[in-house]
């Protein structure tokens, strides 16, 4: 058992239609960072998924019927009671996950903020009035909550991607069922414990663990779930595409990214390295946002090569409990022989390893941080999401031939620059075929600015002011006879 100061927030079980339930088969969680196992959660599947939807479409009309300003109050509740758990929330998610404490710490405000902002958000649901074409006639625009959603997450970010979900639609009067990642279910049963106590009432939202077929395949089918939120892999996201498209459920989309970060010559050489090393490393490189490809100008490489390298040798790896760890263990073997492929495949064909490139000491999925110089575009690395702590560093010569390496690829979701000239800034700014772009800047995830991708890394926003549109319809009133 984890040494928390409030034990409660690791139930053991899920939250199904407002009753905490547990399971006969059970998931075993395991620390990445020792292979230990610290907890179970229950095995649920589709019977118990239904249960959830069910649960969820009896408890929408009540929600829905809440004034803006009650439902917005459960929710700064529930931000309140997220905060004041900060540290427990963060011990939970780096014994599960293996982010430094740190990084932990950090993402249980990021995904705190996600609460406060659609508490916000949840009163400024605005319609229309448009000026009818007949004089009898009076015409007015409404947006309304869709309904039941469902949720599948991630394990690489366990609290934001849940919040950056339930914000919005427990905002928008919707109700919802999450499935959490298996690798790191104990991170949303917290969240869940402290929505229960922050008000959120019976029904309005379930947690359910268990295996992504049994109950990912209920959610996408069930016709009563009418709005589908995916994290996750492209792959994945395609299949829930194509699934839910058999009960038309609207679908958001949080897919794969491949961020190129390119380094042009006029760059503040010192700024791009600490950008780089924010976008690269965080979560030891498992951020779908993170610098995927790193184009360095000609005139700068060596000198920008150096700087990185001896920024890199810096960063400690080990346990993220401990002091000053910087990065933590990947998520599981499997993530680890991903890299391994990547940094083969480029060395094989004549990149070399400038630092790390290997297995850390620690063993375990512990991997050095690790920089590759003289990368071209035909190697693994260009055109796949490596999702661990290698930056591959690629040469170029000028404005055009590196927008259209950076624009060569099936993903669009984030990705960087750093330049001063101001022409330069707004050519190649416009020029980014991606969803999110960075200037002078490796950092660009926040709640009030709309999280997504175009291409195959995604559909649809997260967070900002648009994040409320996933889980609305809009209806139109005609009154005749005035
Ligand atoms: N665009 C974005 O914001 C983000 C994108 N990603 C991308 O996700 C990938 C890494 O995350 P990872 O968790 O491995 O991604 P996966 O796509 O494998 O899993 C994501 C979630 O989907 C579930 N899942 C897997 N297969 C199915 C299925 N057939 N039907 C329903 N649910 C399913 C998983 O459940 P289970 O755990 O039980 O297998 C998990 O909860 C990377 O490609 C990364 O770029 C990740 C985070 C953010
Ligand atoms: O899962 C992810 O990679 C997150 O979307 C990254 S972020 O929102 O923390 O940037």
């Amino acid at each position: 058992m984890l040494p928390l100061k409030d034990p409660s927030l690791l139930p053991g079980q899920c939250l199904v239609a407002g009753q905490w339930v547990s399971g006969t088969a059970l998931i075993e969680v395991t620390n990445p960072a020792t292979g230990a196992v610290i907890a179970s959660v229950p095995r649920l599947g589709a019977a118990e998924t239904r249960q959830a939807i069910e649960g969820a479409h009896r408890a929408w009309p009540a929600w829905r019927a809440r004034t803006a300003k009650e439902r917005s109050a459960v929710l700064a509740q529930w931000y309140t009671l997220i905060m004041a758990n900060q540290d427990n929330l963060a011990l939970i998610m780096t014994s599960e996950q293996g982010k430094p404490l740190a990084e932990a710490r950090g993402e249980i405000a990021y995904a705190a903020s996600f609460i406060q902002w659609f508490s916000e958000e949840a009163k400024r649901v605005y319609g229309d009035t448009i000026p009818a074409p007949v004089a009898s006639q009076r015409i007015v625009v409404t947006k309304e909550p869709i309904g039941v959603c469902a949720a599948i997450t991630p394990w690489n970010f366990p609290a934001a991607m849940i919040t950056r979900k339930a914000g919005p639609a427990l905002a928008a009067g919707c109700t919802m069922v999450v499935k959490p990642a298996s690798q790191t279910p104990l991170t949303a049963l917290a969240l869940a414990v402290l929505a229960e106590r922050a008000g959120v009432p019976a029904g309005v939202l379930s947690v359910v663990t268990g295996s992504a077929r049994d109950v990912g395949d209920e959610l996408a089918d069930n016709p009563l779930v009418r709005k589908l939120s995916f994290t996750g892999s492209t792959e994945v996201g395609r299949q829930l595409m194509a699934r839910t498209a058999a009960t038309v459920k609207k679908v958001s989309m949080e897919l794969g990214g491949n961020a190129p970060f390119i380094v042009f010559d006029d760059a503040d050489l010192d700024a791009a390295v600490e950008g780089a090393i924010v976008s690269k490393y965080r979560n030891a490189g498992q951020t779908c946002v993170c610098a995927n490809r790193l184009y360095v100008h000609s005139k700068v490489y060596d000198a920008f090569a150096a700087k990185l390298a001896s920024a890199v040798a810096q960063l400690k790896v080990g346990t993220g409990v401990d002091a000053d760890v910087r990065i933590g263990p990947l998520i599981d073997d499997k993530a680890v022989q991903k890299v391994e492929q990547h940094i083969e495949d480029a060395v094989s064909k004549g990149a070399k390893v400038l630092t790390g490139g290997r297995r850390h000491a620690l063993g375990q999925s512990f991997f050095e941080p690790t920089i590759l110089s003289g990368v071209t575009q035909d190697m693994l690395v260009a055109r796949e999401e490596t999702f661990g702590p290698l930056a591959p560093l690629f040469r170029f010569d000028t404005e055009d031939e590196v927008v259209a390496m950076a624009n060569d690829t099936e993903f669009g979701l984030a990705s960087y620059f750093y330049a001063r000239d101001l022409g330069r800034v707004w050519r190649v700014a416009e020029r980014l075929e991606y969803g999110m772009v960075g200037v002078n800047t490796g950092l660009i995830s926040n709640e009030v600015a709309p999280f997504g991708g175009v291409k195959q890394s995604g559909i649809g926003r997260e967070g900002s002011h648009l994040g409320m549109d996933d889980y609305l319809v809009i209806k139109y009133i005609n009154m005749a006879g005035i």
